[in-house]
């Protein structure tokens, strides 16, 4: 619209989205409030720690603040400012052109779908009055066992939260904390969940209770039940008759995020590409290069991804695959790791001479990832990032000290090097 394009945005619930009023936001300052009744019940070295005194009611109340801040910013009013037309109203495409909403059909040129996910409800004999990301956010109560089904991002944060707040917590996974996650570091902060008293239970549960999960043989019965099983796409919008292909996944796009009708993207959770909300916003970048100048663009960007946990756990670009060289350096070898007993890694994955991926785990991972993602991002050799200069005593040297672990051999157990520096030393006055 600032563009001058003529806009409608579609919008039946809260304007902002699942971040700002269920995930992102209300999750991010739970955490915040969790992290300051660790570090009281934490201490430090010489300072005692104490028992926190939680007002939970509180602590909810800022994170309803924390989303009415930022509300505004997603209004309708301020939209509707920028010369958008706002309509409250659930969209279904009508034809390949036309989508009806509120009663009206609005016929348009270009189409971008931007419809999110919603939590997964497994069929489960028993499952009824659990909470999901959309409902937790309004207890009131702090829950005196929360069990969580599923161990994803959600899962490992909230899970953080709530035991810092005081709740016992238990987990109920199939398979490892953070699965998709570089393994090390996953383990290391599946270790740190535990040893801050969250239960981690590997189990297939078989049928469910209020606040409980039961399978052959055992259950756990917690007071409140929580899903985060992954967020399903939302796909209910006629796409059929829009000629938009789809797959419980997501909708098919190419790398233009193009759908299988030319008039038609689809961008973020929608899209099946990874659920965060700044790749939403890149898809969204690259959408109106096309729809709204017309120009070339493709979502080929290297995305980070932070779990928001204390140690947080940052990644951009690879896993390691067979066949990578794989380098590493702990936080607790580092000076600024011992003088502030940080615990963590930072690990660097090199295939054919080129970094192709980062994890971080630690204090201040999820900030210091942007400059690992600006490397990925610009292809930026190895020497150049060994050659960069860092603060000292920064937790961010350990990237380059890792980096220092695949240069180190290289310069001090080389032949040709030595007999380069003899001869340098016998010659240059
Ligand atoms: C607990 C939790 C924590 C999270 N934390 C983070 C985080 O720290 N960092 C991060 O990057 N991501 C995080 N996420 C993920 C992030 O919230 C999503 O990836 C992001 O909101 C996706 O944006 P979107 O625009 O694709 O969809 P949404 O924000 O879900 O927006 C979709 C919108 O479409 C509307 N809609 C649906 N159907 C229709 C229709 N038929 N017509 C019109 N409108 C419709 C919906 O009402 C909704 O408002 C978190 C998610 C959860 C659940
Ligand atoms: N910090 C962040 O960026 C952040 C935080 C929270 C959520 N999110 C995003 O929001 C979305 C929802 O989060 P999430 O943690 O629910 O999803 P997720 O996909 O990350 O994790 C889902 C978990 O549920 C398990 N699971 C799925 N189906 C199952 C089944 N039938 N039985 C047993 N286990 C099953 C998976 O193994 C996994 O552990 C994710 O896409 C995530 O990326 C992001």
């Amino acid at each position: 619209a600032q563009m001058g394009a003529r806009v409608v945005l579609l919008e039946p619930g809260e304007m902002g989205g699942d971040c700002l009023n269920t995930g992102c936001v209300p999750s991010k300052a739970l955490l915040h409030a969790a992290s300051a009744a660790a570090a009281q019940r934490r201490g430090g070295p010489g300072v005692a720690g104490v028992t926190p005194q939680v007002d939970f009611a509180a602590v909810m109340a800022h994170v309803r603040a924390s989303v009415t801040t930022i509300a505004p910013h997603d209004s309708q009013e301020r939209f509707e400012s920028l010369g958008v037309r706002v309509i409250r109203a659930r969209g279904r495409f009508t034809g390949p052109d036309t989508i009806e909403a509120g009663g009206e059909t609005i016929r348009a040129r270009r189409f971008a779908i931007a419809t999110g996910a919603r939590p997964l409800v497994p069929d489960l004999p028993g499952l009824e009055g659990y909470l999901t990301s959309e409902t937790i956010w309004s207890l009131e109560t702090l829950p005196s066992h929360l069990v969580i089904w599923g161990a994803g991002a959600m899962a490992a944060e909230l899970a953080h939260a709530f035991r810092r707040l005081g709740s016992e917590v238990t987990i109920v996974t199939r398979s490892r904390l953070l699965r998709s996650e570089e393994p090390e570091a996953a383990q290391r902060l599946s270790d740190m969940l535990t040893a801050e008293g969250v239960r981690i239970l590997t189990a297939t549960p078989e049928s469910a209770g209020p606040g409980a999960l039961y399978w052959p043989g055992g259950g756990v019965e917690g007071s409140h039940l929580l899903l985060a099983l992954g967020r399903r796409p939302s796909l209910d919008l006629g796409l059929d008759l829009a000629g938009v292909a789809h797959t419980p996944e997501g909708i098919t796009t190419n790398e233009s995020l193009r759908t299988t009708n030319r008039r038609i993207f689809a961008m973020g959770d929608v899209a099946g590409r990874g659920q965060l909300t700044h790749l939403a916003g890149y898809h969204a970048g690259i959408v109106l290069r096309q729809a709204v100048l017309g120009l070339p663009a493709r979502a080929s960007a290297p995305i980070p991804r932070t779990v928001w946990t204390e140690p947080e756990l940052a990644q951009v670009g690879d896993l390691a695959q067979p066949g990578d060289l794989v380098h590493s350096f702990d936080l607790a070898a580092l000076d600024r790791g011992v003088t502030d007993q940080a615990q963590g890694l930072a690990r660097l994955v090199i295939r054919k001479g080129r970094l192709v991926g980062v994890t971080l785990l630690g204090p201040g991972a999820g900030e210091q990832i942007g400059l690992w993602t600006l490397a990925l991002a610009t292809k930026t050799r190895l020497s150049t990032l060994a050659g960069v200069v860092l603060p000292y005593p920064s937790l961010s040297e350990a990237g380059k000290r890792a980096l220092g672990t695949y240069f180190s051999p290289r310069l001090f157990d080389s032949a040709i090097v030595k007999l380069i520096v003899k001869a340098v030393q016998r010659l240059v006055p």
